[in-house]
């Protein structure tokens, strides 16, 4: 069993047990009327846009904790001050420290960035919960979804106005790909052995779509592998540890932005 199959299976476990005190009918009642939400696409295709997806991550099972020092909405703000395109934030909490409630803290503090739930979507429920806590993109993770899923989901979650982020690690997860998503994202990390391989984003790069908005994702930490990335063809850089694990992680932001060249 890998550690994404245990994280999925937890998943849906926990799933069932808020099933349980919140029904699916209830939970729609919940859903605010008439939300315009913020397009992380519309985002990523501005050229002045630095790109950066900061993420705002407790612990991961690669490195347990990373800082539980730190408050969600203070550094999300701080990430946006220092030029964030968008906010990532982990609502797992068994495995990532996350919660709906670090999301809905995130969400109050920047009313007008793009705000990705970051989590193991494998229940038409969960997108329930992002449109309730005003997300504005979801992920959906190509290794632990048919195609079929894929598809639905996304369906459901264009109804509910999310965008969706589709996430592969593998070239055969390519035909899964709707071409109705949002934005794609190529995870550099092995999920089963946890190595960081930068150069899989680029060598998956040729094979997507041309037209997609494409994130590369997991283990970015210097400026000039993001400039090398989008000279590659990406729009987006999703970032969580390499300023989670500082003690400030927006002023870890900032410097890392202000080092990109523009
Ligand atoms: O981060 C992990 O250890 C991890 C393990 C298993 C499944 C997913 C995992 N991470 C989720 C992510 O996709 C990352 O948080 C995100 O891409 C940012 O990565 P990083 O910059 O390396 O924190």
């Amino acid at each position: 069993m890998t550690i994404l199959d245990e994280i999925v299976a937890n998943r849906r476990k926990e799933i069932e047990q808020v099933k349980s005190h919140v029904s699916l009918a209830e939970l729609k009642k919940q859903i605010p009327a008439d939300r315009k939400g913020n397009s992380l696409k519309k985002r990523l295709l501005n050229p002045e846009a630095s790109g950066i997806i900061a993420e705002f991550k407790r612990k991961s099972p690669s490195k347990g904790i990373i800082n539980d020092k730190v408050t969600p909405e203070v550094v999300t703000k701080g990430y946006v001050t220092a030029g964030a395109s968008g906010i990532s934030v982990l609502t797992d909490k068994s495995y990532f420290g996350g919660s709906l409630d670090d999301f809905a803290k995130v969400r109050e503090a920047n009313p007008e960035t793009p705000i990705l739930r970051k989590d193991f979507m494998v229940d038409e429920y969960q997108i329930y919960e992002a449109s309730v806590v005003k997300a504005d993109v979801i992920l959906l993770i190509a290794a632990v979804l048919t195609k079929e899923e894929i598809e639905r989901f996304t369906t459901l979650a264009h109804k509910l106005g999310l965008e969706v982020l589709l996430e592969l690690h593998a070239e055969e997860e390519l035909q899964k790909v709707d071409p109705r998503v949002d934005l794609i994202g190529i995870n550099n990390r092995n999920l089963k052995d946890f190595t960081v391989d930068l150069d899989h984003s680029i060598q998956m790069l040729e094979k997507l779509p041309a037209e997609a908005v494409k994130i590369a994702e997991s283990g970015i930490s210097d400026p000039e592998t993001v400039e090398h990335l989008r000279k590659s063809g990406f729009h987006g850089f999703l970032m969580g540890e390499n300023f989670m694990k500082q003690e400030h992680p927006a002023e870890a932001c900032r410097e890392f932005i202000n080092a990109l060249k523009r």
